[in-house]
C-alpha cells in the first residue's frame, strides 16, 4: 500500500467495444502479484463513472488515488464527478478507441506499462481542464481534451450510435469512424454564422460557421491535431474555427487537417483564450470530450488552470 492509502480503480470493460475487459484481467492480475491494496468499480451504465468517482470522492476527507481504466468518454465522467479536485490524484489507464487524451497528455506503452508507471510514481503533473456551460451557466461540463459545436460535436454524437464503429474497432481502424463520419456529417450539416468573444473583448465572426472548437489538448476525434500548438498547462484554451469557406473546400482541407498543417489556411481561425462567449444564430449541437452535451445557441468556455492532478 502506498503512503496514500488505497488505490480506487473506475473500470469500463466495456470501452473499445469490451476489448478493455482483457486489460482490466491483465490489470488485476498485476496489482495482485504486487499486493497493491484497491477497490475496483465496475461502471454498469453509462452516468454511472460520474456517479461513482462523486461516491469515492466524497466519502473521505483524506486524498484519494483514482485510477481511470477506460476510454475517453470515461475520463470525462470521472472528471465531472470528482468531488474535490485539491484531494484526489488520478491516475489513466487508457483503454479507448479514440485514447485522445492518452495521446494528447502523451501517454505511451502498454496498459500494464502504464499501471507500473502509476504504481511506482512520487511525480505529480497539475493540468488544465476546461468547463463549457450554457443555459445561463446553470448547466456545465467539465472536459479535459476538448468542447466542439457542430460539425464535430455532430460527429461524435453520430459515433456513439454508429455501428460502424463496432466493425471497425473489431478490426483494429477505429479511428476510421470518425473520418467516414466527417465527411458525411460536413454535407449533410447546416452552418450558422455566430460569434466569439476571447479575452480583452477581442471578437471573432464567424459566417457560415462548420464548427468552433475548444482544445484543452491537442488532438481529437481519434488523433486529429485540431489545435497543434494547445497546451494544457498554459491555462488557456486553444480555439479552432472553420468558418467562411464553401463545405467541398472544407472537404478538400481534411487532408491539411489530420496532418495538423491548418493553422495557416484560409477558413481556418486559430486564437488562444482563458474564457470564451460563444453566440449562435441558431442552435447546434455540443460535446465535451465526445459526450453529447444538447444542443444550444449560446455558450461560455473556461480554462480551470492545473486543476487536475494527474500522477505521473
Ligand atoms: N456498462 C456500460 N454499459 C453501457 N455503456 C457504458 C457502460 N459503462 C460505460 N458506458 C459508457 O460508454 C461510453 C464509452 O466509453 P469509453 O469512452 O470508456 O470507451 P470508448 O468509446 O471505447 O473509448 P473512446 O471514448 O476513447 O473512443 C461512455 O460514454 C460511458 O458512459
Amino acid at each position: 500500500m502506498g503512503e496514500w492509502g488505497m488505490y480506487y480503480f473506475i473500470v469500463n470493460t466495456r470501452s473499445r467495444t469490451g476489448k478493455a475487459k482483457l486489460i482490466w484481467n491483465e490489470v488485476k492480475e498485476e496489482l495482485k502479484k504486487r499486493g497493491v491494496a484497491y477497490e475496483a468499480y465496475i461502471t454498469q451504465h453509462k452516468g454511472h463513472a460520474t456517479e461513482l468517482a462523486e461516491e469515492i470522492t466524497s466519502r473521505t476527507s483524506e486524498t484519494v488515488r483514482l485510477i481511470i481504466v477506460g476510454g475517453d468518454g470515461t475520463a470525462n465522467e470521472v472528471f465531472n464527478g470528482i468531488f474535490d479536485f485539491t484531494r484526489t490524484k488520478v491516475g489513466l489507464i487508457p483503454t479507448g478507441s479514440g485514447n485522445d487524451l492518452g495521446r494528447g497528455l502523451g501517454i505511451k506503452g502498454t496498459p500494464k506499462e502504464q499501471l507500473l508507471r502509476i504504481l511506482d510514481s512520487d511525480t505529480i503533473r497539475k493540468v488544465d481542464l476546461g468547463c463549457v456551460s450554457w443555459d445561463h451557466g446553470r448547466e456545465k461540463r467539465i472536459f479535459a481534451i476538448s468542447s466542439g459545436i457542430g460539425l464535430d460535436a455532430e460527429v461524435c454524437w453520430k459515433a456513439l450510435t454508429a455501428p460502424v464503429k463496432k466493425l471497425l474497432n473489431a478490426i483494429h481502424l477505429g479511428s476510421l469512424t470518425y473520418v467516414l463520419l466527417t465527411i458525411e456529417t460536413l454535407f449533410t450539416m447546416e452552418t450558422t454564422s455566430a460569434k466569439a468573444i476571447l479575452d480583452e473583448g477581442q471578437i471573432v465572426e464567424m459566417k457560415k460557421m462548420i464548427c468552433s472548437v475548444a482544445m484543452n489538448l491537442r488532438y481529437e476525434g481519434g488523433g486529429v491535431p485540431m489545435a497543434p500548438h494547445a497546451d494544457c498547462e498554459d491555462g488557456k484554451l486553444s480555439m479552432c474555427c472553420i468558418s467562411g469557406i464553401p463545405k467541398w473546400r472544407t472537404f478538400l482541407c481534411l487532408p491539411a487537417l489530420v496532418s495538423g498543417k491548418h493553422t495557416g489556411i484560409a477558413g481556418f481561425t486559430m486564437a488562444d483564450s482563458r474564457e470564451m462567449d460563444i453566440e449562435l444564430e441558431r442552435a447546434m449541437i455540443v460535446h465535451a470530450d465526445g459526450e453529447y452535451c444538447g444542443e444550444h445557441r449560446k455558450l461560455h468556455y473556461s480554462c480551470l488552470p492545473q486543476l487536475l492532478q494527474l500522477i505521473w
